[in-house]
């Protein structure tokens, strides 16, 4: 398998010198293209921080993060958007829909504004709506789906440009039970049938059993890491469970 993400030592301060909150401090690990990576650990841990570092919202104090073989804490701040556009989908528990564009029209806006041809753009919306199981909404706004279709949604507007990585940031925290079992099959299908990679930060251990991997980040550090291997989502959801108690509850566990 090829690497895609390789975080190097990174750290992450905030602040100024006389209250100084670490953030981050030497984290290192990579992601392999096609993983289901998740992100867990107590509020405060710095989950979004990393996160907002690989997105390039923010910027690490040290350390490098290579997306391939691109170091993208050297970027440049005028190229920071067509990097993101490029290469990273985004899923926030928000939804961030424009509520003024249909489903149809939110899904496809990136390739729209980036003049790509309209009649390939509607091909690609359709395709990747029926996979998620939004085909028969596209005509709808945003107002007069539910919450789960919404976030369906916005899950299919971060694969349209086909991107090298998907972020997640709490994707099911907004959704209740069946919506949020509904995306993660959803994120499981495509990270299965077109190998997308996908970095999914959680507290929730429900959601952290579809992912293939689990970092869990205490005081800024990774702690731990833990794999599914062959293991049934069940099976692995108990061992989540048992590291997540470990370190001190702070997650909802329905199974
Ligand atoms: N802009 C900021 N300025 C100062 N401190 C910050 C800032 N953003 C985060 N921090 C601090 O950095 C640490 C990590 O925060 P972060 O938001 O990454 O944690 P988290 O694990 O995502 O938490 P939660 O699960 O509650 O969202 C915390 O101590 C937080 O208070």
């Amino acid at each position: 398998m090829k690497t895609l993400l390789r975080i190097e030592d990174i750290q992450k301060y905030y602040g100024s010198r006389s209250f100084v909150t670490k953030a981050l401090h030497q984290v290192s690990f990579s992601v392999e293209e096609g993983e289901f990576l998740g992100i867990m650990g107590a509020s405060g841990s710095g989950k979004t921080t990393l996160l907002n570092c690989i997105a390039t919202i923010d910027t690490v104090t040290a350390g490098h993060i290579y997306l391939e073989e691109e170091d993208i804490t050297a970027l440049r701040e005028e190229e920071l958007a067509k990097f993101r556009q490029k290469n990273l989908g985004f899923v926030f528990q928000e939804f961030n829909l424009l509520d003024t564009l249909t489903i149809e029209e939110n899904i496809g806006l990136a390739p729209v504004i980036c003049k790509e041809d309209p009649k390939k753009i509607s091909i690609r919306v359709k395709e990747i709506a029926k996979r998620l199981g939004i085909g028969d909404i596209l005509t709808k706004f945003p107002y007069e789906v539910s919450g789960g279709q919404r976030q369906r949604c916005a899950c299919a507007r971060a694969m349209i440009n086909q991107p090298k990585l998907i972020l997640a940031d709490e994707p099911t925290g907004a959704l209740d039970s069946q919506s949020a079992r509904m995306l993660l099959e959803s994120f499981g299908a495509l990270n299965r049938e077109l190998k997308a990679t996908i970095l999914m930060v959680t507290h929730d251990v429900f959601s952290a059993s579809y992912c293939s991997r689990i970092l869990f980040l205490r005081d800024g550090e990774i702690f731990n890491e833990i794999r599914r291997g062959t293991r049934e989502r069940k099976e692995f959801f108990q061992e989540i469970l048992d590291v997540v108690t470990l370190l001190g509850g702070d997650v909802s566990n329905a199974q």
